[in-house]
């Protein structure tokens, strides 16, 4: 599904935290929005979802135009955020409606996807911290959202794991052509993933560059074409200089 966002924003107690944000995505693109702390990129996915409607603008999923909550859409948060007294299965079923055999065998099947077959008794507290987020990510599936909203995913998991978890993302990306709407911190996932990257700066946060990656996928991380749009994108966040520890 494509998504279109005109001049959106949103004030906050009459502050302004984003302004004037317009882009779109086109059908199983995936797009990065990368930015500084604070300068409203999860508040932009919480108004592409609908989950806050108070915003300034317009935001059309496939040419409609609406701010009810956007049941396309399917979420990612940072942390899991699993109901601890429920099962694996159970968190990931939770949000189905309809048989109760039917939801069960429909969330195995994207336990499986996510790798954790075989796991589906188990509590959020016997999990580790990839494993919760794979919980997450399958609960997020089971809906079959076309758009999917991932908010730092992956920022709190250790490197190995992380990376395994932004591979299984291009790979339910491949089989679904989902559109994906990444918000990350980080760079390297950035390029790694991304059609295209979205920069915001500032407080209130604006677009200040937007960059397309024409590398085919799979992507070799590392690479010297990477690691030539992190050093554009160092610098159009003023990164790019080392520090003088001189004068420190
Ligand atoms: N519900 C809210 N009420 C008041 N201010 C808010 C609310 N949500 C966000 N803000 C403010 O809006 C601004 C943008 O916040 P947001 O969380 O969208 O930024 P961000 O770019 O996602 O930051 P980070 O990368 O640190 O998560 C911040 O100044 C924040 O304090």
């Amino acid at each position: 599904m494509s998504l279109e966002l005109r001049n959106v924003g949103r004030v906050f107690n009459g502050i302004p935290a984003v302004t004037d944000v317009s882009f779109s995505a086109k059908p199983g693109e995936i797009i990065g929005l990368l930015g500084t702390s604070g300068c409203g990129k999860s508040t932009l996915l919480r108004a592409i979802s609908g989950l806050d409607n108070e915003y300034d603008g317009e935001i059309s999923i496939n040419g409609k135009t609406s701010k009810m909550i956007h049941r396309e859409t399917g979420f990612i948060f940072q942390e899991p955020r699993l109901f601890p007294w429920l099962t694996v299965l159970g968190n990931v079923t939770f949000g189905l409606t309809g048989e109760k055999q039917e939801k069960e065998q429909l969330g195995k099947q994207y336990l499986e996807k996510v790798g954790l077959s075989g796991n589906e008794k188990l509590y959020p507290k016997q999990l580790s911290g990839g494993m919760a987020q794979r919980v997450a990510i399958a609960r997020a599936l089971v809906t079959s959202p076309e758009i999917l909203l991932l908010d730092e995913p992956f920022s709190a998991l250790d490197a190995f794991t992380k990376m395994q978890l932004q591979d299984l993302l291009l790979s339910i990306w491949k089989a679904y052509q989902t559109t994906i709407v990444l918000v990350t911190h980080d760079i390297d996932e950035a390029t790694y993933l991304c059609d295209r990257i979205i920069i915001l700066r500032g407080q209130p946060g604006e677009i200040t560059k937007e960059i397309k990656l024409e590398e085919k996928r799979p992507r070799a991380r590392g690479s010297k074409q990477l690691a030539e749009i992190k050093t554009e994108i160092l610098k159009s966040l003023d990164l790019n200089k080392a520090v003088d520890l001189t004068t420190v």
